[in-house]
């Protein structure tokens, strides 16, 4: 029932948030997952488990040594998010990590040093994708965050409908990029104080 209901009220936000982007961003993931679609590439930075008794799939992080999010990780993220996307009875998405001690260490550090113009712009319309689909989703989404996730991967977190942290002391969350002077729009860290619940390891 819960479930269903976050899923309802998702799809009310949904109609808001899936209108056509004028700067035509998720062209290049829909270009990227029909050519994949075509080739049946798997990808070995994702794993996905669907389980169509219950409609929920994990989506698992497999990216050593920290799952950090390059473009190639994000564009792997966002195809699987979308081809979750395309099966109707996928309802419910867990993201996690099958790494220990880390969901994920946020953005690629070695992205955003030595890199042309075009790749940055390529890189961060990337990151940008990644919020966005996360964020409109029509399935509800839950990150299990089982490990350290500053910055990006807080903002992974964040663009979930639920959280749940592993109550382990050694693990750290938390929007501390501005350490590298990179600062994140107003707001974004509101929820991660109301809605990040813990459990036991
Ligand atoms: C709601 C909409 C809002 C839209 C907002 C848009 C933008 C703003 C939001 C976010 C911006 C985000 C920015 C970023 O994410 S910048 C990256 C910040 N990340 C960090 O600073 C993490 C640094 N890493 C750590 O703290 C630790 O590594 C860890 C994750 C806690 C793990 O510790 P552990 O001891 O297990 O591992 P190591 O430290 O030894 O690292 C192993 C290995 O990984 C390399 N590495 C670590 N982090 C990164 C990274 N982020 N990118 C690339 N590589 C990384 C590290 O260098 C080691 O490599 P080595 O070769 O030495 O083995």
């Amino acid at each position: 029932m819960a479930l269903r209901a976050a899923l309802r009220q998702k799809c009310g936000l949904i109609g808001i948030l899936s209108q056509p982007s004028s700067s035509g961003s998720h062209s290049r993931v829909s270009a990227v997952l029909v050519s994949q679609m075509r080739n049946n590439a798997t990808s070995p930075k994702i794993k996905v488990d669907f389980n169509q008794s219950t409609g929920v799939a994990v989506l698992s992080m497999q990216s050593p040594p920290v799952n950090s999010l390059s473009l190639d990780f994000l564009t792997e993220l966002c195809i699987s998010v979308e081809k979750l996307e395309m099966d109707r009875a996928c309802r419910g998405l867990i993201i996690t990590s099958s790494l220990p001690k880390v969901f994920s260490a946020g953005l690629d550090i070695l992205e955003m040093y030595g890199k042309s113009p075009e790749r940055c712009g390529e890189f961060w319309r990337a990151v940008q994708e990644m919020w966005l689909k996360m964020y409109s989703s029509n399935m509800v989404t839950i990150a299990a965050i089982n490990g350290s996730s500053p910055a990006g991967g807080c903002l992974l977190s964040l663009t979930c409908d639920y959280r749940i942290m592993s109550d382990n002391p050694r693990y750290s969350i938390g929007l501390n990029e501005t350490l590298l002077g990179i600062v994140a729009p107003f707001g974004t860290d509101k929820n991660i104080i109301k809605n990040t619940h813990t459990c036991s390891n």
